[in-house]
């Protein structure tokens, strides 16, 4: 498939700035990507012209709210090829829709006894909640391990997952190794035990195409502002039949059928699960977002990062002065790349790199098992996007040998 070639610097006038005198290279998309002129646009024609809360008013504005509140949840609908707009959910980000599953259907489902499998990669996000549901209903949490290549090892899922496994829960990209899962063969090995999977997209659906019907996957969380959408606006995807099965998360207005004075009923998906007022805004600045995605097209956003990743990683995993976490070979590595530069704490290596103009993040990463399984504390982490160029990656390269020599580091072998 043909890909465009990706030249939209100019719809980002946040990057066409100084930082301590250098020209800004943003590198820290994992953490939250930046936003084109048309988002914050749609925020502000909304704001401007249609104001109105939704489903209640029938005065002109509410209408026009109402039809652009529905309308992004339709492109959302499509931009993941959900079999329907119902099961179409819209939440605070991942970790409200996480959440969620686990205070829902986990709680429902979930019983003595029985297994939760995660990986060893997963953001806490998509930890903690099964971790606490496994605490309260004394079940078993497990974690698939990973290859010597820093790949999820398939092998030990496949072990791990049993006839006492009910939930698989997995991140469909590592917001620190760089890989991709193979979410596909997980469903499978989930379904042929009657367990169902939910997979963490947070780093996934800004980068690839994803199709949650052809993926057979029973839910897929992710968050609008990694994939240049606002902030506090997310999407849970469910299969309607699972959907329909679980409790309300929140209880209060929208979400009702008839509120009794000892009982109430529920009205029908997904409003069951959107209990008050709803962040109206944010899901049209998000539809907007899949709007520009779907202009660009999911291939040349992969194949303009793939170029980026091609280019850069085997420059870095060639430096011994630099330790890579995740897969070598750039074919197997996303635009997320985790990485130290020995004997320097990455917060000092990265308070470096920002004297230099380059914006990259340094922590746990909110992955402390996996910082542990890896033997570190925390790492740097460069992430890339559409808007990063070459000159980029070079200012980059070029700030990492300043930094080395401010450091007084050994020379690298790759020049
Ligand atoms: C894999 C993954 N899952 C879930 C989340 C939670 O997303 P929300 O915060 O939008 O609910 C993140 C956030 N990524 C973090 C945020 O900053 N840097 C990161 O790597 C993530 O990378």
């Amino acid at each position: 498939m043909d890909t465009k070639v990706i030249n939209v610097q100019a719809d980002f006038p946040i990057l066409n700035q100084q930082v301590n005198d250098e020209r800004l290279v943003y590198l820290d998309n994992a953490a939250t990507a930046q936003k084109p002129l048309v988002v914050t646009e749609s925020l502000d024609k909304f704001y401007h012209t249609d104001n109105a809360n939704v489903h209640r008013g029938v005065h002109t504005l509410a209408e026009r709210a109402t039809a652009a509140y529905e309308a992004a949840r339709s492109k959302v609908k499509n931009f993941i090829n959900a079999n329907e707009a119902a099961e179409v959910i819209f939440t605070k980000g991942t970790t409200d829709g996480l959440n969620m599953l686990a205070s829902t259907y986990g709680e429902q489902n979930i019983h003595e006894g029985d297994e939760i499998v995660i990986s060893i990669m997963e953001h806490h996000s998509n930890l903690i909640p099964w971790q606490q549901l496994a605490i309260r209903k004394h079940a078993t949490l497990k974690y698939i391990g990973l290859t010597a290549e820093g790949e999820l090892d398939l092998v030990d899922a496949a072990a791990k997952i049993t006839n006492r496994t009910k939930i698989v829960s997995i991140a469909h990209a590592s917001n620190v190794m760089g890989t991709i899962n193979p979410i596909k063969e997980l469903a499978n090995l989930a379904h042929e035990v009657g367990a169902i999977i939910i997979v963490d997209g947070a780093q996934a659906i800004p980068h690839i195409a994803v199709d949650v019907q052809k993926l057979d996957v029973d839910f897929y969380a992710f968050s609008g502002h990694k994939m240049m959408g606002p902030t506090g606006i997310g999407v849970l995807y469910g299969k309607h039949e699972l959907l329909d099965q679980m409790n309300p998360y929140q209880f209060g207005g929208e979400m009702i059928d008839f509120v009794y004075q000892q009982k109430s009923t529920w009205t029908q998906l997904p409003w069951k699960f959107e209990a008050g007022t709803q962040n109206i805004a944010g899901a049209i600045g998000l539809g907007t977002a899949v709007d520009y995605l779907t202009d660009i097209g999911m291939e040349s956003v992969a194949q303009h990062e793939q170029q980026i990743v091609d280019y850069l990683l085997p420059k870095l995993v060639a430096d011994d002065a630099i330790e890579v976490y995740g897969p070598k070979n750039p074919q197997k590595h996303s635009g997320v790349i985790a990485f130290n530069l020995k004997g320097i704490h990455p917060h000092d290596l990265a308070t470096a790199l920002d004297m230099e103009g380059v914006a990259v993040r340094a922590g746990h990463h909110c992955a402390q098992p996996l910082m542990e399984y890896l033997g570190v504390v925390a790492t740097a982490r460069a992430s890339f996007y559409l808007y990063n160029t070459k000159e980029d990656v070079d200012s980059f390269l070029n700030a990492l040998t300043e930094t080395k020599e401010f450091f007084n580091h050994g020379t690298s072998k790759a020049k």
